[in-house]
Order: C-alpha cells, then structure tokens, then sequence
C-alpha cells in the first residue's frame, strides 16, 4: 500500500483494470462515491456544497459526487471550467447522468459554499493554472470554506509536489488506488491536507505488476531487514562504527553522530580524534570509544583492524583536501561510510569525484546524506541532476550519477538508490530543524551500515528512526535528545507499532 504512483503509472494501472474487464465509468463511479462518502461523513444533510468541474475525468469524478450527493440530501450547486459539450468519455457519461444545473464557473461563489469539492485537475494536469481557471482557484482558496480534492488539489503536479501557476489548498484529499508522489513532496503536501486513499477497484496485482520504484518511506518494506540482535550476539557481530572528529573547535558534532550509531545498535562506536582533540573529545565520552587518529594515514593504520566496517566522515570535519583523502582512505579499505557535511563539501562541483569512491567501495556502499545547500554544491555542473523535475527525481538522478545511496534531506526527505528504487519520507517535525539533527541521522545510519543492513534500507531505517525520535521528543527538541529517545522508538518499532 505505500508505493506512490506517477501519473503515467496511474494510467497504466486504469488501463489495465479496464482492460481486465472494469469499464472506466465504474472506475469513475467509484472515485465520485468515495468522495460523496467523504463529504457526508463530516457534513450534516442538507449542507451547501459547491462541486467546482473541470474539463476532464477529474471533473466526471465531481459530477458523479454530485449525483450522490443530492441522493443523500445535500444541496448541491455544480460549476464547470469549459464546456458541457467539450466532455468527452466518461466525464461526458457522468455529466449526461447529473440532472441538475449546471452553472459557467465565471457565475460560481466560492464564498458562499460551506463545502467546495475541488474535481477541476487531477492528474491530467499539463500546464500552469491561468485565466478563468486561476481566478477560480484563488477564490477558492479565498473562500473559508472546507476544501476537498478530487485526486490532488487542483494545480499541485502529482509527479512532483509543484505549484502550477497556483494551487488549491484543501483540508483534505481523496485521491484513488495509491497516493502519488506529489501528495507527500513539498509544496504539494502541504495544500492536500489529509490524505485517504480509496479503493476503486484496482486490484494489488496490477501494481504489483506494474513494479513501482517509488514509495512512502514506511518500516513495513525495511523492517524485516532491521538487525537485531541475536541471542548468542556479542558486540563484535554488531559491527564497529568510526566517526572522525573535526579539530579542537568542532568535535561536537562526531560525538552526535557517534552517539546515534551507538543507540541505532553497533557493537562498537569509536570517535576516531585528532590528536590536539583528544582531550576534549575523551571527557565527553563514556560508552563511546576515543582514538587518535592523524589524518589520512592516521586513519589508514587505524583500519588495518579489520572489525571496523563503517565509517561517518563529514561532521565539522573541515571542508578540503585533507577531508578528501579521509574518504578516499576509507572507501578504498571498503568500509561502508556516510558521508555528511564537510566531506559533501570536500566533493563541491565533483560529482565525479563521488562516483570514483562509490566505485572502489566494492559491494559495501555510500550512504551521502546532503541538505539541499549540499546537494546543489555537488550536483552544481550536473545539469541533469539539478534541472530534474522534482526533489524525487533530483535525487534519483544524483544516486544514478555517483553509485551512491542518497539522502536528500528536509521536511520531505529523499532516499534514491543507484538501481532507480526511492522512498520518500513523511514522519518527522520541523522542530528537526536545529543544528545537529543531521550528524545525529548520520550517525544512526551509519549504526545501521555496521550491523550490515543493505545501504539503501539502512538509509530508509534511518530517516524513519531519526523522524520518529523527532516526533517523540517534540517541542524544545535539540540534536543531543535524538540518540536518547530511539530505545522507545525502537521498542515500538520491534513490536509492530508503526507511528
Ligand atoms: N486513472 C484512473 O484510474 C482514474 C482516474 N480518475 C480521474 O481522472 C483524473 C484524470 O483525468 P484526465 O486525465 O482526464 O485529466 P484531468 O481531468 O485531471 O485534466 C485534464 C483536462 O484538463 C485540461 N487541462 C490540463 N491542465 C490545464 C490547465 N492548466 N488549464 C486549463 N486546462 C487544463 C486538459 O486539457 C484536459 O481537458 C484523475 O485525476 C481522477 O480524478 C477517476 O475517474 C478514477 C479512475
Ligand atoms: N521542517 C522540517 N521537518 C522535518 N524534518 C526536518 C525539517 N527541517 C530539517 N529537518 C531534518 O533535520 C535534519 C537537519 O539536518 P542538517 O540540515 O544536516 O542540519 P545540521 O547540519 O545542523 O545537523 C535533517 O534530517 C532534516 O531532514
Ligand atoms: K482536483
């Protein structure tokens, strides 16, 4: 139930249920009483409700709720963008079978509706919202009335969460089969309110059949992959994860991460220190270990233990040549790293750079976990990449572009896969949104690496994890409660309570 569906792939999937023997106009049939259903559920009989039409299906799914709606004793007042006779298929059945007025747009009042069900675009979507269109949707939007979309707010892309041109902001959407990409990116998001999805008869078996790439970021597809340990476990099968401080002045955010690596559940945990940090670095650590470690070679004498088998660089590590050949050390011993902060910056305009360490990682793997400040850094002479059409496919491009799991980070994180697979995220709270969340997230993903889940699951776990444990620790929330609150979230997680 959590794959995203793109346009094209919801076509497909109409396609072949129709083709399978359900006829369009049941499809519709269905779309239109799931949202009548969400009208009445939340409205008393005899309410007002204004069904805004547009020129395609998305507005035969209106006038079926219209339909219904008057059934059940609602006054219902409809208003098509375009028309009547331009209806074509099954939007043209649907009106045929709408016996009340219908009414030109330009005469329809928003501001006099208590409901206002949105059936102008779906996901035939194909341009920027101007004219009589725009005017109607900003004065929707100006209305005060209760909002509710037919698939995804009108003028919001599916595929990639844009506003185009302008876009309607509902209290809640009623979208068909399986949620689309642009119901959980940003801006779209945020103008869906809530989210149902109804079933309109489009069995599992035909998304299965249509391998989808792209999922909501939920523990149900990572869990069975989450370690844990087993009865006879010591802390050596639990892996050893590093994380290399930066000098005296910034050894805060290595002992974040190390912090997140060690409650994710390594074995082991060691911030690997520049000798003038030392000190400081072993007074603040008790469970996690502290080693001097001088550089490059530092490090390569370091992991001549071969126990050690993952690694976070980047945490106010220092931006430049001497973070580089950490990395490069690293990944040429083939230890899994994540790669954060400083050691994206180290890479800034070489995309190339990234790819020549994702390749001598061998099958042990990348995790890089840029903001999107980073993000662009790197990917700045990859137009390809930048220019991608949404946050998804930015992010999907990069992890093409290095071999590397990404994790393109913010309220709705990214994680691409080089093989094309991507999860967008949707736990989490903007009181993440403070310095040290990201080491922490590193950390944690660098905990899950060392355990030996698979880099792009260990990636998704972690999002997830760091999310929750924003989510529980809430208001006031800085980076050091992170760490402390993933046992409850753990506990929770292991027993199947998803949140
Ligand atoms: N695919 C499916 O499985 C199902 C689809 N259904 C509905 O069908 C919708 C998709 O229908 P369509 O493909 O007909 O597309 P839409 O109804 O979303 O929009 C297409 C129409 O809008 C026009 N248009 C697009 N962008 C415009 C703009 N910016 N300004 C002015 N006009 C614009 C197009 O020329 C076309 O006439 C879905 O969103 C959903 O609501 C449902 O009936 C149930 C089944
Ligand atoms: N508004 C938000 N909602 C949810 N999560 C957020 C929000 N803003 C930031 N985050 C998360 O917080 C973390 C911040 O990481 P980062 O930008 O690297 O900050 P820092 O370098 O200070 O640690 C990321 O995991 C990001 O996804
Ligand atoms: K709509």
């Amino acid at each position: 139930m959590h794959e995203l569906l793109t346009s094209g792939e919801m076509r497909a999937a109409d396609a072949r249920t129709i083709a399978a023997g359900t006829p369009g106009r049941v499809l519709m049939e269905r779309a239109g009483r799931a949202v009548a259903d969400a009208v009445s559920a939340r409205h008393p009989v005899g309410t007002r409700v204004l069904i805004l039409c547009g020129p395609g299906n998305n507005g035969g799914d209106g006038f079926v709720a219209a339909r219904l709606l008057v059934t059940r004793g609602y006054r219902v007042e409809v208003a098509l963008l375009g028309e009547r006779e331009a209806l074509k298929g099954d939007a043209a059945l649907a009106a045929a079978d709408w016996k009340g007025p219908v009414a030109a747009a330009a005469a329809a009042r928003p501001d006099e509706a208590r409901i206002i069900v949105d059936a102008l675009f779906g996901a035939g979507l194909a341009r920027e919202l101007d004219g009589a269109a725009r005017t109607l949707v900003e004065a929707v939007n100006g209305s005060g009335a209760h909002v509710v979309a037919v698939d995804i707010p009108s003028g919001i892309d599916g595929d990639s969460g844009a506003i185009r041109g302008t876009g309607v902001r509902a209290h809640e959407t009623v979208t068909f089969a399986r949620r689309k990409p642009g119901h959980l990116l940003l801006p779209g998001r945020l103008h869906c309110g809530h989210v149902r999805v109804a079933d309109i008869g489009i069995s599992d078996d035909v998304i299965a059949g249509l391998a989808i790439g792209t999922r909501a970021n939920h523990p149900a597809w990572w869990r069975p992959q989450f370690p844990v340990p087993a009865l006879d476990a010591h802390k050596y099968r639990r892996g050893h994860a590093v994380v290399i401080s930066g000098g005296i002045a910034g050894t805060g955010a290595a002992r974040l991460a190390a912090r997140g690596a060690l409650r994710a559940g390594a074995g082991l945990v060691t911030v690997a220190s520049p000798p003038a940090a030392l000190a400081v670095n072993a007074a603040q650590l008790t469970a996690v270990m502290v080693r001097p470690v001088d550089g490059a070679d530092g490090l390569a004498a370091f992991l001549e233990d071969s126990r050690i088998n993952a690694l976070v660089i980047g945490p106010a590590a220092g931006v430049g040549p001497a973070t580089r050949r950490m990395v490069e050390t690293a990944a040429g011993r083939q230890r899994a790293l994540v790669l954060d902060a400083d050691a994206l910056s180290s890479f800034a305009g070489d995309a190339e750079g990234l790819r020549g360490i994702a390749g001598a990682m061998g099958r042990s793997g990348v995790i890089l976990t840029p903001h999107e400040g980073e993000f662009a850094r790197i990917f700045k002479d990859q137009s390809d990449v930048v220019n991608a059409p949404s946050k998804l496919e930015r992010a999907r491009a990069a992890a093409a572009a290095t071999g590397a799991v990404i994790v393109l980070k913010g309220p709705d994180t990214v994680i691409a896969a080089p093989d094309g697979r991507a999860a967008i995220n949707e736990n989490g709270t903007p009181w993440l949104a403070t310095a040290g969340a990201g080491d922490v997230l590193a950390g944690i993903a660098a905990g899950l690496l060392a355990q030996a889940m698979p880099p792009f699951l260990a990636a998704c776990a972690a999002v997830w994890l760091h999310a929750a444990a924003g989510e529980r620790v809430g208001p006031g929330l800085i980076a050091e409660d992170l760490p402390e609150a993933l046992p409850a979230v753990l506990r929770d997680l292991l027993a199947g309570i998803d949140e």
